[in-house]
């Protein structure tokens, strides 16, 4: 079963609970929030206080993305703020096993990205401990970004480390996934799709979001 992850980066944030509503309605499984830095990716998003906001408004898990330096600082306050699912880049943790270890000891479950150059291998040791491996298929810091092809390849391969470790691990993808990047996404081992533009830049969002889950 593919899960489909709105991403709110491309969500009109006057209305943040309307967009959030509509997508929940529409048959989403998690809401993606996109924490940025302006250090670790050249952009500034949001913080906790809106996990905190939009915490109560959905009973869909919050998939929270931190691209941040340092994450190991805020994970607490993001797991207390209602994060259900934390995930942190390889690139911004010099001590990943530490850190992941903190995100479970918060409470939430714990998540690993990988930057598109950045190998599989840096997981390889690790993989056992996460529940969510997310490979970017963009450069993170922006939304409505063109797909990266070239890492589909790194999605088989992560698929072929989950399906040893033997337990459940979300093979999740990020970045310009529209119903053509979905369907050689799914093919390649992902079931969890995050889409931003392509959901939110839709009227309907309920039919954006089928067309993804069916785009094999
Ligand atoms: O992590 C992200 C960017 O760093 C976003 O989740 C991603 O870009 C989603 O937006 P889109 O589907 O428009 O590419
Ligand atoms: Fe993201």
């Amino acid at each position: 079963m593919i899960k489909i992850a709105p991403s709110i980066l491309s969500a009109d944030f006057s209305k943040l609970g309307e967009e959030i509503a509509d997508v929940e309605k529409g048959g989403a499984d998690y809401i993606h929030i996109d924490v940025m830095d302006g250090h670790f990716v050249p952009n500034i998003t949001i913080g906790p206080l809106v996990v905190d906001a939009v915490r109560p408004i959905t009973k869909l898990p919050l998939d929270v993305h931190l691209m941040i330096e340092n994450p190991d600082r805020y994970i607490k306050d993001f797991a207390s703020a209602g994060a259900d699912i934390i995930s942190v880049h390889v690139e911004a943790c010099p001590h990943l096993h530490r850190s992941i270890q903190l995100i479970r000891d918060s409470g939430a479950k714990p998540g690993v990205v990988l930057n598109p150059a950045t190998p599989v291998s840096t997981i390889q040791h690790i993989i056992e401990d996460v529940e969510l491996v997310l490979l970017m298929t963009v450069n993170p810091g922006f939304g409505g970004q063109s797909f990266i092809p070239s890492v589909i390849p790194k999605i088989t391969e992560v698929r072929s480390l989950v399906n040893q470790v033997g337990k459940s691990i979300d093979v999740e993808v990020d970045g310009g996934v529209n119903p053509d990047t979905a369907r050689q996404c799914i093919e390649a081992g992902a079931d969890v799709l995050v889409a931003g533009s392509a959901i939110y830049k839709s009227r309907n969002r309920k039919k954006a979001i089928e067309s993804l889950r069916d785009s094999m």
